[in-house]
């Protein structure tokens, strides 16, 4: 029996966790944290709960442009200037953002704007578009306002976060929102989970990189330019580990060995391409077999063969060379173990959607087709067609693809409209 996905995604986890997990669960790599400058924060994960240091907004201050005045407690509040409830004030100086102001006398009115501190002895704020004059008279003027009721168009001190309260938990995948927060209460860097350093190893004598000389007067014939150097590259490195790339690896075994024992002390994975299926030249396969690596073949398309295991006490895993297999692999495999042991990257979306035309997949295989998904619309529920077909070279498509289409083992005929689970990428 072939082995299953979820049982190889089970595998991927527990050779991870086994070499990442601290004792008793304590956080992953063995490292309670590195501190970062928030510039380079979005997308880690944060070590331990960010309390407010200070009270967030740190002073009361006005909501509106307007004018700062003291309202006594009454119970409604006019929306407008009216003779009978308006109140003609002398205006004093304008307030700006950034000043300390000065405290407001009784009867006055000070123009006041967004985000300027509140001064003492002003509890409310009418926005100058309710003033009579509809703008802001000079100092020593008059205004007339409508009444309006104590703490209106007032952000109060603490009202968003009060000091001393969590501001962001542990754990937390830190985004754009958890920035701009850590900012606001004076941070400029945080402490966050160490992430991985991934050793990609790129195989076959027929890979040149993009710019390899050999290619100067054109692809010689046979070669192919990589693609999976640069496609997982990407992929690991949105996904927030640190990428460190070994040369392309020819087909000999010896060569990867040296290879890898110049990179795997430095690095918590390796990962490499190619290798591992059926061929004469199974580069990964034949330098690794008969060590701690397995090579298995799942009940899955593609990104069907695979290899596991470890070398030297470093957790080892190793993807198809086909590029669609490698990219399917990782988001089946790799992005979700990282997700559940690191906390980052964050998983892959998955939803429902009805399938616009029909599709066939093979039998007692997974298949994970490339898809086009249209999320729902006022009248219409999400939908997905597969864009390419099924075969692991189709990169074109997989760069117009939006979702991975799931076909379980079992299915082998999908009609029109048929629900498929699809992951959003
Ligand atoms: N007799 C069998 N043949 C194959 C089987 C099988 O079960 N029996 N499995 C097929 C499947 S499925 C896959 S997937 C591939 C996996 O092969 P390998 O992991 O050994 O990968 P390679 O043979 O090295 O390469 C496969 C394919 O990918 C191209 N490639 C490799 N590296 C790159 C790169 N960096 N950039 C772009 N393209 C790359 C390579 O040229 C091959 O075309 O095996 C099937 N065969
Ligand atoms: O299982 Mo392979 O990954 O289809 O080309």
């Amino acid at each position: 029996m072939r082995r299953t996905v979820a049982e190889h995604q089970q595998a991927v986890l527990e050779v991870l966790a086994r070499a990442w997990k601290g004792e008793a669960g304590a956080p992953l790599l063995h490292d309670a944290g590195t501190r970062v400058p928030l510039a380079d924060a979005a997308g880690r994960v944060l070590a331990a709960e960010l309390r407010a240091p200070i009270d967030l907004p740190p002073f009361a201050n006005s909501q509106m442009d307007g004018f700062a005045v003291w309202a006594e407690a009454r119970q409604e509040q006019p929306k407008d200037v009216d003779s009978a409830t308006s109140t003609v004030y002398r205006v004093a100086a304008a307030i700006p953002a950034g000043i300390l102001p000065p405290r407001l006398e009784a009867g006055t009115a000070a123009p006041i704007m967004t985000g300027a501190m509140l001064p003492e002895g002003a509890n409310a704020v009418v926005p100058v578009e309710q003033a009579h004059p509809a703008h802001f008279p000079a100092e020593g003027g008059t205004v007339e306002l409508p009444a309006t009721a104590p703490g209106t168009f007032v952000r109060a001190r603490g009202s968003d976060l009060p000091a001393g309260s969590a501001a962001i938990p542990a754990g937390a995948l830190l985004n754009a929102a958890h920035i701009g927060l850590a900012s606001a209460l004076g941070r400029s860097s945080l402490m966050v989970r160490p992430r991985p350093r991934v050793l990609l190893v790129t195989t076959g004598d027929e890979v040149l990189l993009p710019g390899d000389p050999r290619a100067a007067d054109g692809l010689p014939e046979g070669r192919i330019f990589d693609a999976n150097m640069a496609l997982l590259r990407a992929n690991l490195q949105q996904a927030g580990v640190e990428v460190v790339l070994a040369p392309v690896v020819l087909d000999d075994p010896h060569a990867l060995l040296e290879v890898l024992d110049g990179y795997v002390d430095t690095v918590d994975l390796v990962l490499s391409t190619g290798g591992i299926s059926a061929g004469a030249f199974e580069v990964v396969k034949q330098a690794l077999s008969g060590l701690e690596v397995d090579f298995v073949s799942l009940a899955l398309q593609p990104g069907g063969p695979q290899a596991l295991g470890s070398y030297k006490g470093v957790p080892f895993i190793g993807f198809p060379g086909n590029p669609v297999s490698g990219a399917v692999s990782f988001e089946l495999f790799l992005r979700p173990a990282l997700a559940q042991l690191l906390g980052a990257p964050a998983p892959r979306r998955r939803v429902l959607a009805a399938l616009e035309r029909p599709l066939s997949s093979p039998a007692g295989r997974y298949q994970v087709r490339r898809g086009i998904y249209e999320g729902p619309e006022y009248e219409s529920a999400a939908s997905v067609r597969e864009v390419g077909g099924p075969s692991s070279h189709l990169l074109g498509a997989l760069a117009q693809a939006n979702a991975l289409i799931h076909i379980p083992a079992g299915v082998t005929e999908l009609h029109a409209g048929a629900k498929v689970e699809v992951w959003l990428l």
